[in-house]
């Protein structure tokens, strides 16, 4: 579904991701690790098209879509959960998730009925402004303005950081809850190494911008997890 190849990606002169080739499959969740710094966002950033400059090739279902315009990179199918949820000042709770209608190719500017399956509250605070949520329920009403995308892959920057415990779980469902349901590809940046042996397929280590381990949930193992992170 999404293949990158010899990607490299910058900020300025700063060289962050190195020649880095890396495949993820349509239907699974992929997780992405590594320490602070080591490049994970940048990846995520070079998906997105997002304040980043890029070489190489990133595929999505069968296009090179390295050089095209992020709103329309969204339009194709890329849903995006930033890390710091963004959500935007001054706008109601049904407005930010609306923003993300814009890239809907059908032209339908209503909530799709998942994202009210999944939080179910969000109903009761339409009206307020999405900035006066809790963090855990900004980071709920962020995850539901990419699902108004409709997108066929959902890209989410530590979904949990900085979260009250009580809600973790809940995204936490929500997340396996979209791709083991709803079929949606999963690519998660996570530094909870529970929760990404829990809903991980295959994931990949990052170190100073290159894959330094890969492979399926079964193969991370506490070793690896040590020499690359640390932990
Ligand atoms: N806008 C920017 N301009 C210049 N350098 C940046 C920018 N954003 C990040 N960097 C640098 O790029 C490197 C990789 O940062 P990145 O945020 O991708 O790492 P990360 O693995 O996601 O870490 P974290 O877990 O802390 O978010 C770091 O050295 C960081 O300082």
């Amino acid at each position: 579904m999404l293949k990158f190849r010899k990607l490299n990606a910058f900020y300025g002169t700063s060289h962050i991701i190195h020649d880095l080739d890396l495949d993820i499959r349509k239907g699974e969740t992929f997780c992405l690790l590594g320490r602070n710094g080591v490049g994970k966002t940048t990846l995520l950033r070079s998906l997105l098209g997002i304040d980043v400059r890029t070489t190489g090739t990133i595929e999505f279902d069968g296009a090179d879509i390295s050089a095209t315009p992020t709103h329309e990179r969204a339009r194709r199918g890329v849903g995006y959960v930033p890390q710091g949820r963004e959500i935007v000042p001054g706008l109601s709770v049904l407005d930010n998730i609306l923003l993300g209608c814009n890239a809907r190719t059908d032209g339908q500017m209503t909530v799709p009925q998942l994202v009210w399956s999944l939080f179910p509250f969000l109903k009761d605070h339409l009206g307020r402004r999405g900035t006066n949520l809790s963090g855990g329920q900004q980071q709920q009403l962020a995850i539901a303005r990419a699902l108004a995308t409709d997108p066929s892959v959902l890209v989410l920057d530590e979904p949990t950081e900085g979260i009250q415990p009580n809600i973790v779980e809940d995204i936490e469902k929500a997340i396996v809850s979209l791709n083991r349901d709803h079929g949606l590809t999963i690519i998660l940046v996570e530094q909870k190494i529970r929760f990404a042996r829990t809903a991980a397929h295959r994931f990949a280590i990052l170190e100073k911008g290159r894959v330094a381990a890969s492979g399926t949930a079964a193969d991370l193992s506490n070793d690896l997890i040590h020499r690359h992170m640390g932990l």
